[in-house]
């Protein structure tokens, strides 16, 4: 079963109620949520004032990335706010552990990320506890890039790892996922795609979920 979140990173702002409603609409499974504090990320996004608007007219689990430096400053505040999966980049702490904890005790499911240049290995002391990995596959803060392959390797490593300790984590990639580069991550053992231009720019965007599920 593949599953679709589109980032709203992408969307038109101007226009937003009818994008989260074309989301709705689409097929597709989660709103994905890039938080992004200028500072982990050299560029600004979305705060949790925004996330509570959002909550009140989507029923769609709303699953928040954090690319925030301190991010154990934020995390019940964004629970709060009406996130569902909360995700903290493991490069963002050295109490990944505690941070876990953290979103699990504000009741909800807790996510860690990898940005591509961090070895999947850095997680196997936490892998049994979280609900979610976050693969970026683009170096995080901006959408549109390119995907970068060598993120395949990680992708892999946490498919064997989840397979070999009889673990369910999802396995979630995002940037540049197109239907192309979601049947190598699907291949690699990804079941999560975060589609933000490729969901947004499109003109057909049910058409598009079913074909990104469909790969
Ligand atoms: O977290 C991020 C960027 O930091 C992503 O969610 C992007 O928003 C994905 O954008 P596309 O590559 O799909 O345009």
């Amino acid at each position: 079963m593949i599953y679709i979140a589109p980032s709203l990173l992408a969307a038109n702002y101007m226009r937003l109620e009818e994008e989260i409603q074309s989301v709705e609409q689409s097929g597709a499974d989660y709103l994905h949520l890039d938080i992004m504090d200028g500072h982990f990320v050299p560029n600004l996004s979305f705060g949790y004032d925004m996330l509570a608007q959002i909550k009140k007219i989507t029923s769609l689990p709303i699953d928040v990335h954090l690319m925030l430096s301190q991010p154990e400053n934020y995390i019940e505040k964004f629970a709060q706010s009406g996130a569902d999966i909360i995700s903290v980049h493991v490069e963002s702490s050295p109490h990944i552990h505690r941070l876990i904890q953290q979103i699990k005790q504000c009741g909800c499911l807790a996510g860690v990320v990898l940005t591509p240049g961090t070895p999947a290995h850095h997680l196997d002391t936490v892998l049994s506890e979280v609900d979610l990995v976050l693969q970026m596959t683009v170096n995080p803060g901006f959408g549109g890039q390119s995907f970068i392959n060598e993120t395949l390797i990680n992708i892999q490593y946490l498919a064997e790892w989840k397979k070999q300790h009889n673990l369910n984590y999802l396995i979630e990639v995002d940037g540049g996922i197109n239907v192309e580069t979601a049947q190598i991550c699907k291949a690699a053992g990804a079941n999560v795609l975060v589609a933000g231009t490729t969901f947004f720019k499109s003109h057909d965007r049910a058409n598009i979920v079913s074909r990104l599920k469909a790969i």
